[in-house]
């Protein structure tokens, strides 16, 4: 495929993108009272509007022949079909599979994880001295954590009481010590999640809660109190557990992308089966949408068209995700992980260097404490950082007048960044003001927001945000010419630590190092005698 620069479309871009430089979103909404109609887009109970971006209906016509240049619904097809997408690891990609059902070995597994979750809720699965299962904790990193422990957060309100799910994932032994120190032996059950079943800390993080348990109940107790999620049955047999008591996924399902698989089991256990089903089934009606709907009218493919339109026209380099949803609280985190790590490439799908810009920089904090943190730099700054809005109509948590209040922010804050405040609208409000003074209160507006809102923060509901970001971010691997399914970048660091590792606890001193990186060394075995 030509590199998407060579695109036609992305030279009528690049001259597109000069021309708008001039205009202002208060005119393009001043201009056209049926905008709003004209650039949103509704599926179910989710409602993207995307009026507030600087675009026109031109703007959306050269995006999504751009995409159709970049033979993005071949790219989309291919990877439903089960074709190898990820080329440098030789593997399909088909997270879509275990939400879509037809494929028996998925089937049998869900089976298998509704029976369990199912007999941890009830109390048939009991720990060693007969005690029913009150805390889970799930041990896993990277996308054996992030996605589960999102979910988790989100679904708060479908939990079963009672029975606490927790999430250990830092090898900062500060972080399994704390959480040990909230269960009890006797009713305690540790979820090992792990695709690999090599991770440095989610192994040493198991080895640890194994340690634990086994002082206080004895080698006998690990069958009741340990269960693994994996691709690596030899590995699970090798630290203890029961390959019975393993539930399985396969390489065809990206660390990332794996919630929806075995990955899910302490998601399945905290909310129920059913509930978890539900998540599954919104996130299928997503894959369908995405499948199905033309390109323009197509919510994943519009999201992404407009990121590659920031990131690459208008030279945006960051871009926030900012929940009015305190259940979503981790969504950022899990975001960063699913973009950053699928989009931050520089080698291009034939191995040569790009040389247009990639994946952006993601962040957020749930709102409003985004607003009291670092909105400033995106209301006056002088980075343009297109931001994503989400609410829900309805809340779980009907409390005085907090859902109006929440709203009203959600609501206020991408009317500002679109209109902005003229020097003229300063004066007005401040007629005695000095220029000088006058000109610090100028918002210049015009910044670009999503806003997505939909109807309540459930199982379902959720399925289908999370599927909706993940078709997102595939658009924007497509139209960038990269494999958003590797993860190279993560290796080296991982290489050095081990080389490092033995200098630390031995007498090794450190060799083959920068001075810089041998001085910590030889100052943290100072500051440790
Ligand atoms: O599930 P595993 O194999 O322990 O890997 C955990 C994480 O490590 C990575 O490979 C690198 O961060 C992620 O892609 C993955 O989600």
């Amino acid at each position: 495929m030509a590199h998407p620069i060579d695109l036609p479309a992305w030279r009528d871009l690049t001259v597109h993108a000069g021309e708008m430089a001039a205009s202002h979103m208060r005119t393009l909404f001043a201009d056209d009272p049926g905008r709003f109609d004209r650039f949103s887009l509704r599926l179910g109970d989710v409602l993207l509007d995307y009026s507030k971006n600087r675009i026109t209906g031109h703007t959306m016509d050269l995006l999504i022949r751009l995409a159709e240049q970049a033979g993005l619904e071949a790219a989309r097809d291919a990877m439903f079909s089960g074709a190898k997408i990820n080329t440098t690891e030789g593997r399909a990609v088909l997270h879509t599979a275990l939400r879509g059902g037809g494929r028996p070995e998925v089937a049998a597994v869900l089976d298998k994880m509704g029976h369990f979750a199912q007999a941890v809720r009830n109390g048939d699965w009991r720990g060693a001295t007969g005690k029913v299962i009150t805390d889970v904790v799930n041990i896993g990193i990277g996308g054996s954590d992030l996605g589960p422990v999102m979910v988790s957060e989100a679904l708060r309100p479908y939990h079963k009481d009672g029975l606490r799910v927790r999430f250990v994932s830092n090898v900062d032994g500060t972080h399994m010590a704390e959480t040990l120190k909230l269960c009890d032996p006797e009713s305690t059950l540790f979820i090992v999640a792990s695709k690999t079943f090599t991770t440095q800390e989610t192994m040493a993080n198991a080895h640890t809660a194994k340690g634990w348990l086994v002082d206080r109940l004895g080698p006998g107790a690990v069958a009741s109190h340990f269960v693994a999620l994996s691709t690596n049955a030899p590995a699970v047999a090798a630290f203890g557990i029961d390959t019975d008591h393993m539930f399985e996924f396969w390489d065809w399902v990206g660390g990332r992308y794996s919630l929806w698989s075995a990955i899910g089991l302490s998601i399945a256990v905290a909310i129920g089966f059913n509930d978890f089903r539900r998540l599954l089934d919104g996130a299928a009606a997503m894959d369908e949408h995405f499948r199905s709907a033309p390109l323009a009218a197509n919510m994943p493919v519009v999201m992404g068209l407009l990121g590659v339109w920031y990131n690459n026209f208008m030279d945006a380099h960051a871009h926030a995700v900012l929940p009015y949803d305190q259940y979503l609280h981790r969504l950022p985190a899990y975001l960063q992980q699913l973009d950053m790590e699928s989009n931050g490439k520089s080698v291009a799908r034939d191995g040569s260097a790009v040389s247009w810009q990639t994946g952006p920089i993601i962040f957020g904090e749930p709102g409003t404490n985004g607003q009291h943190a670092f909105y400033q730099l995106i209301h006056q700054g002088t980075k343009l950082i297109p931001c994503d809005f989400l609410a829900a109509a309805n809340t779980h948590n009907p409390v005085g007048e907090h859902h109006t209040l929440l709203l009203s922010n959600f609501l206020a804050q991408p009317e500002a960044l679109m209109r902005g405040k003229t020097l003229d609208e300063v004066k007005a409000e401040n007629p005695d003001l000095a220029d000088d003074l006058a000109a610090h209160r100028v918002f210049a507006g015009n910044h670009p927001t999503n806003t997505l809102l939909y109807k309540l923060l459930d199982p379902y509901t959720l399925g289908m945000l999370i599927a909706l970001y993940e078709h997102k971010v595939f658009v924007q691997g497509i139209l960038w010419d990269i494999n958003s399914f590797d993860q190279w970048g993560v290796e080296l660091g991982k290489q050095l630590a081990k080389k490092i590792l033995p200098q630390l606890t031995g007498a090794d001193q450190p060799g083959a190092h920068d001075c810089s990186t041998a001085g910590l060394i030889n100052a943290v075995k100072a500051f440790q005698a």
